[in-house]
C-alpha cells in the first residue's frame, strides 16, 4: 500500500487504510491493475479510459447511467478483453472487485445538472457515498472530479486550493456546487474516519473533441455555430471569464494525481484566461470570420471570473497544461466538423 504523503489536513488520519485484494501480493499470480471509471461514457471520463487502456497492465471497467454520455465515445473497447462497460446508477450501489475509482459520473454541463437537480445532489451526494462505501470494502484509492465551482462566485482571483469559496447555497446552480462539496467532505471523512485513501481534482473548464454538440457549455456551443455558420451567443455581459483546459492535459493530470501520494483537493486546470466576448472572437476568427457575435440573456448566479492557481498542481504532481487555446480550439473543431457532416471551405 502507498505511503499516505498528504500535503493537506490528512496528518489527522486516525485509521491505516484497508488491506487490498490478497491477490496483489500473490507470488504466482500478477493480477492487472483493476481499475473503475465512473462517468466513462462521457467526455472527460471516456478520453480517461483511452489512456488507461493503453497500459496493457489496466483492466478497465466503466458504469455509466448514460445520462449525457454515450456508448459511442467507447466504441473502440466495447468487446476488448481488458474493458468492461456495465449500465448503473451510482446512486444504486455496486459491487465489484477494483484496486483503484476514478469517480466521474455527474453531469457537468450547467444546462444537464439544472435540468433534475434532485438527481444532481443524489448524483454527488448517494453517488460518492456507494462509492466511497466500496472502496472501503475493497481496499481501492478513490479520486473525485471535484469542481472549480466549489469556489462559486470567487472573491480571490486566481483561485487557489486554501480559498472556501463565495457559494449561493439555494440557487439553480447549488445541486452541483453544493453537491461536489458535500462530496468533497465525504471523501474527507472517509479518509479521516476509515482510513480511505483519496484523491481530489478541483477541475476548471475543459473541452476537446467528443464533448456533445448540444452540451451547452461555451467551447462546443461555439464551436458548433461557428461551424454551422450560426450567430456565437455571448452570454450578457461577456466581460465574465473562464480558464479552458484541452482534455489531454486534464487526463494527464487526473492520472498523475491519482498516481501520486497527495490527497489533494489539486486545481488542475489552464491557467490562460479569457472573457466569453475574447473566445468568442478567436473562435470566429479560427473557424469562421463570417459568423456573427450576439449577446444574449444570462443564466442566474454566473461566476464572474475564474482561472486557477495551479502552483500545487505544478510542485506537487510535477504538471502543468501543455495545451494553448489557439492549438486546442482547430483539434475540436475536426472532430466536430466530422460529426455535423459540415466540411471546411477553401
Ligand atoms: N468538463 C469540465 O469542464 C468539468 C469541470 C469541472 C468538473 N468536471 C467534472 O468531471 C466529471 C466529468 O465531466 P464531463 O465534462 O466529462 O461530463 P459528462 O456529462 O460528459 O460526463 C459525465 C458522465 O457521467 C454519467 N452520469 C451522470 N450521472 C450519472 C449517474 N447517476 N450514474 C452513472 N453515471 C452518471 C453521464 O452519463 C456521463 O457519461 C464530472 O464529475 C464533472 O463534474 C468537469
Ligand atoms: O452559449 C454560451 C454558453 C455559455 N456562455 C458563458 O460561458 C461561460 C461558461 O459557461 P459554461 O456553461 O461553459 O460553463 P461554466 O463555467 O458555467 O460551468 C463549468 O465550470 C465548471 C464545471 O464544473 C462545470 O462542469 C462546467 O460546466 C459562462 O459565463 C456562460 O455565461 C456563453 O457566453 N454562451
Amino acid at each position: 500500500m502507498a505511503k499516505e504523503a498528504s500535503n493537506t489536513n490528512s496528518s489527522v488520519t486516525t485509521k491505516p487504510p484497508p488491506s487490498p485484494s490478497p491477490l496483489r501480493n500473490a507470488k504466482f499470480f500478477q493480477a492487472n491493475m483493476r481499475i473503475l471509471v465512473t462517468g466513462g461514457a462521457g467526455f472527460i471520463g471516456s478520453h480517461l479510459v483511452d489512456r488507461l487502456m493503453e497500459n496493457e497492465k489496466n483492466e478497465v471497467i466503466v458504469v455509466d447511467n448514460y445520462f449525457t454520455g454515450s456508448k459511442d465515445n467507447l466504441k473502440k473497447w466495447i468487446g476488448h478483453p481488458r474493458f468492461e462497460l456495465i449500465r448503473h446508477d451510482v446512486t444504486e450501489t455496486l459491487l465489484v472487485e477494483v484496486d483503484q475509482i476514478y469517480h466521474l459520473a455527474c453531469p457537468a454541463s450547467p444546462i444537464f445538472y439544472k435540468y433534475n437537480p434532485v438527481k444532481t445532489i443524489k448524483t454527488n451526494v448517494i453517488g460518492t457515498l456507494n462509492m466511497l462505501g466500496l472502496a472501503k470494502r475493497v481496499g481501492a484509492r478513490i479520486l473525485l472530479t471535484s469542481t472549480s465551482e466549489v469556489y462559486g462566485d470567487p472573491l480571490m482571483h486566481p483561485q487557489d486550493e486554501t480559498y472556501w469559496g463565495n457559494v449561493n447555497p439555494i440557487g439553480v446552480r447549488s445541486c452541483y456546487d453544493e453537491g461536489k462539496r458535500v462530496a468533497e467532505t465525504l471523501m474527507y471523512d472517509y479518509h479521516r474516519q476509515h482510513g480511505i485513501e483519496i484523491r481530489i481534482a478541483r477541475i476548471f473548464n475543459t473541452y476537446g473533441p467528443r464533448m456533445n454538440i448540444d452540451d451547452g457549455r461555451v467551447v462546443s456551443n461555439f464551436i458548433a455555430q461557428a461551424v454551422r455558420g450560426e450567430p456565437l451567443t455571448v452570454q450578457a455581459p461577456g466581460t465574465q471569464t473562464r480558464s479552458f483546459c484541452y482534455v489531454s492535459d486534464m487526463v494527464d493530470g487526473l492520472i498523475r494525481l491519482m498516481e501520486g501520494d497527495n490527497t489533494g483537493p489539486i486545481n488542475i486546470g489552464n491557467p490562460g484566461e479569457f472573457t466569453m466576448l475574447e473566445l468568442a472572437e478567436t473562435v470566429k476568427e479560427l473557424i469562421n470570420p463570417d459568423v456573427e457575435i450576439i449577446s444574449v440573456e444570462n443564466t442566474p448566479d454566473d461566476p464572474r471570473q475564474r482561472k486557477p492557481d495551479i502552483t500545487k498542481a505544478k510542485e506537487l504532481l510535477g504538471w502543468e497544461p501543455k495545451i494553448k487555446l489557439r492549438d486546442g480550439l482547430p483539434l475540436m473543431e475536426d472532430d466536430f466538423r466530422t460529426r455535423l457532416g459540415v466540411t471546411r471551405k477553401n
